[in-house]
């Protein structure tokens, strides 16, 4: 799939200015990139990672993704996710509400659960439809692995941002315990001009951390401050990383997860099908989400200075996620209370 075959992103549609981070200067925790990282993550939530070493394990999954979608739906609904609020498998258009009225999602996408990459040919959550199963080894492990490094080198920066004692935030994140870390891998149709059905509704992500892969535009932030949605212009080989809940909770608030929405791609990209890709990294299934301000007097200290946010939600990362995954799903939907079940942070009004 060249990226050069589509139209460009247009200039004339709103959108949202991000930083644009080097991972390399990352890795070699560069203290003028750290502070430019920690900027983005602390007011958006959203920026640019570029240099990620990802591009062809990348490039790989979308292939892949492109060869898995292709199989009747008959097929793929045999690996549905199901109504329970398990996010592994397969989740048809239109099985997602985007609002409280219950309108349908546009979206088709498969996640495919961490666990299940790593220890293939062991099945740990689940089974996938045929081409994922028999290039789990050969690209999904791969991405897997090369997205995990990016998140939890990213992570480890937090930690010290944070004041947090050394692997703090890892051990909220273990490899090998069971949690909803996946890749998803996401498809829109294409869609008549001017058309802004929404392909997946408001939200925050349920996560930690998000490593974004976009081709087409499409993707919206509802910036601090600003009533209107903007677009967030993709960047060939530059990923999209973005902060969410478990993370800003745990951070007392002080990293943003802010919310975000996908529409068509706009303007003449609208003819496409919108491909994309993410790794989220989850905590693990028994972290309690709540802010570790025990730990960190700066962590203590925001909490302390926001006493009309939550910080210590009761739950663990599963429920959490569980949860959120089962109410947004239009099988569970009795009225606009379910979609309210299904919020994150964002439903805080102090969170906005
Ligand atoms: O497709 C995109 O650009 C974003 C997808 C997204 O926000 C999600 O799956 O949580
Ligand atoms: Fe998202």
């Amino acid at each position: 799939m060249p990226a050069l075959a589509f139209p460009p992103f247009p200039d004339d549609v709103p959108t949202h200015p991000l930083l644009i981070i080097d991972y390399t200067l990352l890795k070699s925790r560069d203290p003028e990139e750290i502070d430019r990282l920690w900027e983005a993550a602390t007011k958006l939530g959203f920026w640019y990672l570029k240099n990620h070493g990802a591009t062809e394990e990348v490039n790989q999954m979308f292939d892949l993704g492109a060869e898995a979608m292709a199989l009747p739906l008959e097929e793929k609904l045999k690996f549905e996710q199901g109504d329970e609020g398990t996010s592994a498998g397969y989740k048809a258009a239109g099985a997602n509400a985007v609002d409280a009225t219950g309108e349908k999602d546009t979206v088709e996408f498969i996640n495919i659960a961490k666990n299940d990459a790593l220890a293939w040919p062991t099945v740990v959550h689940r089974k996938y439809p045929g081409p994922i199963d028999r290039e789990m080894a050969t690209v999904v492990r791969p991405f897997v692995e090369k997205s995990l490094e990016v998140n939890q080198t990213i992570l480890s920066i937090f930690n010290d941002k944070l004041g947090l004692p050394e692997g703090t935030l890892l051990d909220q994140h273990p490899i090998d315990e069971h949690s909803g870390c996946e890749a998803r891998l996401i498809k829109n149709p294409p869609m008549p001009h001017n058309v802004t059905k929404r392909a997946i509704g408001a939200h925050t992500d349920f996560g930690s951390l998000s490593f974004l892969h976009n081709r087409l535009g499409g993707l919206q932030v509802l910036a601090p401050g600003s009533d209107d949605w903007q677009y967030i212009r993709p960047i060939p080989n530059h990923a999209i990383c973005n902060v969410g809940d478990a993370l800003s909770i745990f951070s007392g608030g002080i990293l943003r997860s802010n919310m975000h929405r996908v529409l068509p791609p706009p303007g003449e990209q609208s003819a496409y099908e919108r491909w994309s890709l993410v790794f989220f990294t989850r905590p693990g299934n028994s972290k309690v989400l709540r802010a570790l301000g025990e730990s960190s007097p700066v962590i203590a200290k925001s909490v302390a200075s926001k006493p009309e946010k939550n910080f210590d939600t009761g739950v663990t990362a599963k429920e959490w996620f569980a949860r959120r995954v089962k109410y947004q799903r239009i099988a569970n939907r009795k009225g606009p209370e379910s979609w309210m079940s299904s919020r994150g942070t964002e439903a805080d009004p102090a969170a906005a």
